[in-house]
């Protein structure tokens, strides 16, 4: 199964809709975990599989085969399996390809015999370049040392990170990060853990939590989440006591949305609409606008996103940005808060969109972020005002997605 995951994202798809998809459903729930676990690994690590693979081929083989090779070759030296088991399950699998894999598993056992002694080349491989669409942009704005420490963090699995309904509570056998959200260092099975069938929290990475506590929902204010679901950060604004209006133009994402809401035992009105033709019913305190975006800040949770994208979504995505982001602006009354966020690593998505929304907006304001209130680093606070977050932050804590945010403030009318 984690082969044909790798096939499907060579033709461009992504691993969760692959595994969301009524192919897979046939699978065991094990099985669907094990190859999801094996397809991210493989891509994560590719770049060093094939530091040690690419000597020992004699041409390049058949896509399929390079997956297999690529596959085996992280299990073996990615999870320090004994290869004698990793190879002959290899060669099984290159044999049911068909004549041509059939051909290829003589190839297939050769060569990773060899690959499993290739230690001294996995270590010193670099870690997998990111495509120049990305790298290019991320090292005009922090320069090459940032790119490569990025490219770093990528290869590395992400942490579990959770949000507590009631912030402060202790959620059993996780470390409190300095934001105030919780971590397990190990992959655990969800809904195994105490609290998930009361709802005492929910998953979100500690970066996916700052947007909603940089805008500081108070009981009662009246909150619009515009681009809302599958919802962490409605969650943490309903939990807050705020009447939270959901807006999400997916009705499957915002089902998504209630049956969190549900479990949490929260609530928020849900509004399947179009963000930018959506008003209000009355006046409102604030909005949390989490835009769509290229999602380059999540490549340690999906490493398929630099294979199955060219970057030609960069520039509509930019343009549908600033507009949302103009009319959340006009929603709100004088003196309301906005914070605007997205996942992405592209200042192109963030700090070059507050700056121009100051440009298009006379009298609209960034409010400067308090690090000692958020448990972030001074440093991450931008000279625009809002706050860059990188996967190659709290390397000694495990890391986080890539984020960019900031809270604007409508200005006041002149009297
Ligand atoms: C980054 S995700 C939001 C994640 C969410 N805030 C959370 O914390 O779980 C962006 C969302 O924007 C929604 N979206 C995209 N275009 C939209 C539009 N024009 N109006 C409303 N929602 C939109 C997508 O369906 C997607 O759910």
């Amino acid at each position: 199964m984690a082969l044909w995951l790798m096939a499907g994202v060579r033709e461009g798809l992504g691993l969760d809709d692959m595994l969301d998809s009524a192919a897979a459903a046939r699978a065991e729930g094990a099985e669907r975990a094990r190859a999801r676990r094996l397809a991210t690994a493989a891509l994560r690590l590719r770049g060093r599989a094939e530091a040690v693979l690419t000597p020992l081929l004699p041409r390049r083989p058949r896509p399929a085969v390079a997956d297999l090779l690529v596959l085996a070759t992280v299990e073996m030296l990615g999870f320090d399996a004994p290869p004698h088991g990793v190879v002959s399950e290899a060669v099984a699998l290159a044999r049911k390809q068909g004549q041509k894999g059939a051909a290829a598993a003589g190839m297939v056992n050769a060569v990773l015999r060899r690959a499993a002694e290739g230690r001294t080349a996995w270590d010193a491989a670099a870690p997998r370049r990111m495509p120049a669409w990305l790298r290019g942009p991320i090292v005009t704005a922090w320069g090459s040392g940032a790119a490569d420490a990025i490219e770093a963090a990528h290869e590395r699995a992400a942490p579990l990170d959770l949000t507590a309904r009631k912030p402060g509570t202790a959620i059993e056998g996780t470390e409190v990060l300095p934001t105030g959200s919780f971590r397990l260092q190990s992959g655990a099975q969800i809904s195994a853990l105490s609290g998930f069938s009361t709802g005492a929290w929910w998953v979100q990475d500690a970066a996916a939590a700052l947007p909603a506590l940089l805008l500081e929902p108070k009981a009662g204010e009246r909150i619009a989440d515009l681009c809302a679901a599958p919802g962490g950060k409605t969650l943490q604004l309903a939990a807050a006591g705020a009447e939270v209006t959901a807006v999400d133009i997916s009705a499957p994402r915002l089902r998504r949305l209630a049956e969190n809401l549900d479990r949490c035992r929260l609530t928020a009105q849900m509004v399947t609409a179009d963000a930018l033709q959506w008003q209000p019913d009355g006046t409102l305190d604030a909005i949390l606008l989490d835009a769509p975006c290229t999602a380059t800040g999540t490549i340690r949770r999906h490493p398929e996103l630099p294979s199955i994208r060219d970057g030609s979504g960069l520039a509509p995505l930019v343009e549908l940005q600033a507009r949302l982001l103009d009319h959340a602006i006009a929603l709100l009354p004088p003196g309301g808060r906005l914070v605007y966020s997205t996942c992405s690593l592209l200042t192109d998505e963030g700090e070059d969109q507050i700056t121009a929304a100051l440009a298009r907006h006379p009298g609209l304001t960034v409010e400067q972020p308090d690090p000692a209130r958020l448990g972030i680093e001074p440093g991450w606070i931008t000279p625009e005002g809002g706050i860059r977050l990188r996967p190659d932050y709290w390397p000694e804590l495990g890391g986080m997605d890539g984020f960019y945010m900031a809270r604007l403030q409508i200005p006041q009318r002149p009297a």
